[in-house]
């Protein structure tokens, strides 16, 4: 198997802190991924640079292969697929949602005057389908739900092919259903033999869809526990990474989590 993400000894510093201390993880391009951690524990730093939009200030980074600081990161970030707030942030509200799968093709959010094929179109129509809003095609995103809009961005996400899917907190802010049917979606991604590495970050062990297989629990910057996710998972490290003493129940390939 290849490695997707090769991280040693990673150290990010902002002025006196280290936001990352110290990282060592390494993905396999098999392999799929959750990133838990509190608040302020460096989550999105770490995707930052998986992302190549920041680099270690020591310690070495490798994306698919190409060591930062040695690649030129525009060629690289076109083969890595990223849904986050930042990402979301940039799509203009009258754009509709086939338009922002379609314009991934570019790395560009609004279309212009970019020439599509037939092939680019057949594309953004299938992943609308695969994420269940075949019918909110020519609907303006501004217009979506928040639930509809995370399946857009995820769909915009995987349009070029990636080979390295990155998600930020897919399921913030989506109520019961919608988190459930968003779940669904990653769980058919997460399953296919087919599918990039994935990568996913979130507060919480319930958002963590079927099929992913490994787990890296962050505090402080530092990595508590990495490996197999029914290693990772369990109350012990749970209640360290969030700091309160917790319960933790495995429900088939779900998780859940509360105070004891
Ligand atoms: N440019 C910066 N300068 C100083 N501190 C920073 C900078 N960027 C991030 N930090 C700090 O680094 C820490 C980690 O931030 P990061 O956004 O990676 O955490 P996170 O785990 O994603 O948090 P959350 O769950 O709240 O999104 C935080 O304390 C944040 O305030």
């Amino acid at each position: 198997m290849a490695e997707v993400i090769t991280f040693d000894d990673v150290t990010v510093r902002r002025g006196e802190k280290a936001i990352l201390d110290g990282v060592s993880w390494h993905v396999a391009d098999d392999e799929r991924w959750v990133v838990l951690g509190r608040n302020g524990a460096g989550k999105t730093t770490l995707l930052q640079i998986a992302t190549g939009l920041i680099f270690p200030t020591s310690g070495t980074a490798a994306i698919l292969g190409e060591r930062l600081g040695s690649t030129d990161v525009f060629e690289l970030r076109p083969r890595i697929g990223i849904a986050s707030a930042a990402v979301a942030a940039r799509i203009p509200d009258f754009e509709t949602a086939r338009d922002v799968v379609l314009t991934a093709a570019y790395a560009v959010t609004g279309r212009w005057r970019e020439e599509y094929d037939e092939v680019d179109f057949a594309r953004a129509d299938d992943l609308l389908a695969l994420f269940g809003i075949s019918q909110l095609a020519d609907r303006a995103y501004g217009t979506l739900s928040e639930g509809e809009r995370k399946r857009v961005q995820i769909a915009r996400a995987l349009m070029t092919d990636p080979e390295l899917l990155l998600l930020d907190e897919p399921s913030a802010g989506l109520d019961l259903g919608a988190r459930e049917e968003l779940l669904a979606a990653l769980t058919e991604i997460a399953t296919d033999r087919r599918s990039p590495a994935c990568v996913l970050v979130t507060h919480h062990v319930e958002e963590i869809p079927r099929g992913f297989t490994h787990a890296l629990l962050l505090r402080e910057g530092s990595v508590l526990a990495a490996g197999p996710v029914e290693e990772v998972l369990t109350a012990r490290n749970l209640s360290d990474a969030f700091g309160v003493t917790l319960t933790v129940t495995r429900h088939g390939d779900r998780w859940s989590a509360v105070g004891a």
